[in-house]
């Protein structure tokens, strides 16, 4: 009898020990899905279903990497080869499947630019303008965008927000100051002296060089970026270039890119590419690391005041090393410090040593405009060296850069993300949403710009950006609102120093060696290099 009624209590307490497992167990599968599906499908179709009640039409969902490795397989083929004639109409080779998408799904659709990551398509320029200026706080950059950007210049201001972003910034805003930076001019002009100085020893022939201009102004713009942000280090950052040049091409080419965005962690793994990234990164933060402890030991000896005032003492000065209050806010380690060169040296020479190779391609396909801008620097300058008054003088040049900023533009695109729900120009944009703005595509609608859109015209700038177009937004080179390029002015400075020194010693046209094309890695540069044929001028010997 009593065994049996033990019997009986222990079935049933085995049947609630059942029932409760498999509760568990469904509990347990239904979050593991959850988590699973909700980032990856639930609520990307959420996003999408939002937008399509809304009229606007999506490219079908794609797992891994979205439409992403298939935009980079158009874009491989769009580049395979040189363009057949000299144009400008250079969108269908950057962003080549902007024109089919557009001609099917209208000119905001949504597509996937990454791992479920819906992604609306944005050529409004008043859009444009809320999503940069108005309501930036509602958006911050992509995830993909900074796994990329991480991979290559690491953890800096492309890649933080909020108040960290802030705190950077603040410090970086500090380099580029007015009176900082009319003190640069005079080592923009050594430098770009010494650079057609040495034009001059090359082989000759009657009193012509011919000038890879690509790589001569990409070692231009890192020599004054060097001495005027990071002192007196100019041969270890000439390396420190080299190595730059090297890892651009490994994690900023199609198929790395792919690999980072579709695959997470991808970048932890041992492939040969990874080993080789790392072997470059290690040595470009040694030499950084020689530069910050160089620096820190003259301070220390009492040789600087403050680490110094260029922006690497800057830097310093609010870093661990600094020795004076932070007001609560957190010093930067000299690993931040690190980081943030990174950064600064890409966007601080990349940039505009190819404002300055599209210009001068510019203006050998236009000699018109090249003769225009020489007579204005031979006027303004006058036989006397260039200071920051004549720069204010130079309306044709500066004309031109706007015009070449407008064409070539160094940024192709922009992407954000939505981190709060909000409604831009009456659409509702979710929380999680990416917008991308295809700068390259707005710089040249014909809308904005006229039937003459695709033509070389600085003369449309005559009357400043207003009058050049019908909504001045449709001009962003240098992006617009708090996240706007920090280097604008001391770029725009260092591309008249230099260019108007080559006008008043040479005249150029293109080699007949040249290829037109173009392709992005990390700005948009000269697919096939760009050989140049200099004169020099008699009437500067
Ligand atoms: C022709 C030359 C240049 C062009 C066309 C250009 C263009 C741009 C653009 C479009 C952005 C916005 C990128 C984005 O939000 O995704 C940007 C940001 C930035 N640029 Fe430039 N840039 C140039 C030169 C420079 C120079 C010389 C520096 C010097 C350090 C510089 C430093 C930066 C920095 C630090 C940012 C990030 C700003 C932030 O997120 O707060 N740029 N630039």
């Amino acid at each position: 009898m009593s065994s049996t009624h033990v019997g009986t209590g222990g079935w049933a307490g085995a049947a609630w020990w059942v029932i409760l497992f498999t509760a568990l167990t469904v509990l347990f599968i239904k979050y593991v899905i959850c988590i699973i599906l909700e980032p990856i499908w639930w609520k990307p179709m959420r996003i999408v279903r939002k937008m399509q009640s809304q009229g606007i039409k999506a490219r079908p969902y794609q797992l891994l990497g979205g439409d992403f490795p298939e935009m980079m397989k158009l874009v491989e083929a769009a580049q395979s080869e040189p363009m057949t004639v000299i144009s400008h109409d250079i969108v269908p080779r950057i962003l080549p499947f902007l024109g089919p998408w557009c001609a099917s799904l209208g000119t905001i659709y949504v597509f996937w630019l990454g791992t479920a990551s819906p992604t609306l398509n944005v050529v409004d320029p008043e859009m444009i303008k809320e999503i940069l200026s108005t309501k930036s706080s509602c958006f911050q950059r992509a995830a993909s965008e900074k796994k990329v950007l991480n991979e290559f210049i690491g953890k800096g201001i492309f890649t933080i927000e909020d108040d960290e972003w802030t705190h950077h910034r603040r410090i970086i805003n500090s380099m580029f100051h007015t009176e900082k930076l009319k003190g640069m001019v005079g080592t923009m002009v050594t430098s770009t002296d010494k650079l057609m100085k040495r034009w001059e020893t090359l082989d000759q022939k009657d009193s012509c060089y011919e000038v890879e201009v690509c790589e001569e102004f990409y070692k231009l713009a890192m020599d004054i970026f060097s001495r005027t942000a990071y002192g007196n280090n100019h041969k270890q950052l000439k390396k420190f270039g080299r190595l730059q040049v090297e890892l651009k091409k490994l994690v900023l080419s199609p198929s790395q890119i792919v690999w980072t965005i579709v695959i997470p962690g991808y970048s932890i793994l041992p492939t040969p590419n990874n080993r080789h990234i790392n072997r470059i990164k290690r040595n470009m933060n040694r030499i950084l690391d020689e530069i910050i402890q160089a620096r820190l030991q003259r301070a220390e000896s009492g040789k600087l005041r403050d680490y110094g005032n260029d922006l690497l003492g800057c830097l310093l000065y609010e870093s661990e090393a600094g020795d004076h209050e932070t007001k609560g806010r957190k010093k930067l380690s000299i690993n931040d410090v690190i980081d943030e060169s990174h950064s600064l040296l890409f966007a601080g020479h990349d940039t505009t040593a190819n404002l300055l190779t599209w210009t001068i391609m510019l203006l050998s396909l236009h000699p018109q405009w090249q003769e225009s801008a020489r007579n204005e620097v031979l006027e303004i300058c006058n036989g006397k060296p260039i200071d920051d008054e004549k720069l204010r003088g130079f309306k044709i040049v500066t004309m031109i850069l706007q015009e070449v900023l407008r064409l070539y533009p160094a940024v192709a695109d922009l992407t954000r993300v939505a981190v709060k729900n909000t409604t831009i120009q009456g659409w509702i944009i979710p929380e999680g949403l990416q917008v991308w703005m295809p700068i390259l595509q707005l710089h040249r609608d014909p809308e904005q710009w006229g039937d003459d859109a695709l033509e070389f015209r600085p003369d449309r700038f005559a009357g400043g950006v207003s009058k050049a177009c019908k909504n001045p937004q449709s001009y962003i080179p240098f992006s617009c609102g708090q996240r706007t390029c920090v280097g604008q002015t001391f770029a725009m400075m260092e591309a008249k120093v230099a260019l108007s020194m080559i006008l008043q010693r040479f005249s150029f046209q293109l080699s007949s060696k040249y290829k037109h094309g173009q392709a992005t890695r990390g700005v948009l540069h000269p697919q096939f290099g760009m050989p140049v044929i200099f004169h020099k001028l008699t009437s500067f010997e």
